[in-house]
């Protein structure tokens, strides 16, 4: 299964502003998001498996894929569709041999290194992780930018989102260097109406991707 990497919504609960996420999650799917993962730092292990459970029944009647941030684990108990893992996270090579066949595996790139490493790997995207500084994430590593980005799309098999700072100002150009699919905290989950902003974003995607191709 490959899914649509359009618009590829990371949750986070302080970024909600104190709304329920779920409902902002179901907001943004009406709105157009293709893709979630559930991303909790803080919830112990029980809350982030109770949470990860409601949302996939949530999501399920929308046929939008689950990613679980961080945890194979959680992942594996609730049966989601797979995992998102960064540089400090379970290496690739684990998780593939953990996660049961057809289940889907992003990874965060921050250097060249990364990105060649990951070559060969069996893997649903590569995050080009951050495109920009963000307040959303403050232990990211450098910036990509633009060039950063078109150097990864140059080196890469793999499908390519974009992650850090992206919002209807930076989209277009984003995609124009390379970005198959944008992720986003912030620009959903802080917005004064995530569903409409979902819809926003999404007709810029699909209209951004229309034009490169
Ligand atoms: C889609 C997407 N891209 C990048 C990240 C960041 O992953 P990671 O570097 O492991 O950092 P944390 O999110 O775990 O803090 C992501 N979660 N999702
Ligand atoms: C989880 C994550 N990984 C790299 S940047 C980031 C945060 C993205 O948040 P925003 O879309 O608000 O910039
Ligand atoms: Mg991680």
């Amino acid at each position: 299964m490959e899914p649509n990497l359009d618009l590829y919504l990371v949750t986070d609960e302080p970024a909600c502003l104190g709304r329920d996420l779920l409902e902002v999650v179901e907001e943004a799917v009406r709105g157009g998001a293709t893709l979630v993962q559930l991303r909790e730092k803080t919830l112990d292990t029980r809350a982030f498996v109770e949470r990860a459970t409601r949302l996939k029944e949530l999501l399920r009647p929308y046929g939008v894929p689950l990613l679980i941030n961080d945890r194979l684990d959680v992942a594996l108990a609730v049966d989601a569709d797979g995992v998102h893992i960064g540089q400090s996270d379970m290496p690739y090579a684990r998780v593939r041999q953990l996660l049961p066949p057809g289940k889907l595996i992003g990874l965060s790139v921050e250097t060249p290194e990364q990105v060649l490493e990951a070559e060969p790997w069996d893997l649903t995207y590569l995050a080009v992780s951050p495109l920009y500084a963000t307040p959303s994430k403050t232990d990211h590593a450098t910036p990509w930018g633009l060039e950063g980005l078109r150097w990864v799309r140059q080196h890469s098999r793999h499908r390519l989102v974009v992650i850090g700072g992206l919002n209807a100002a930076t989209i277009p150009e984003a995609i124009a260097h390379g970005a198959d699919g944008v992720a986003v905290i912030s620009a959903i989950c802080s917005a004064p109406s995530p569903g409409e902003a979902a819809q926003v974003l999404y007709q810029q995607i699909t209209h951004s991707l229309a034009q490169r191709t």
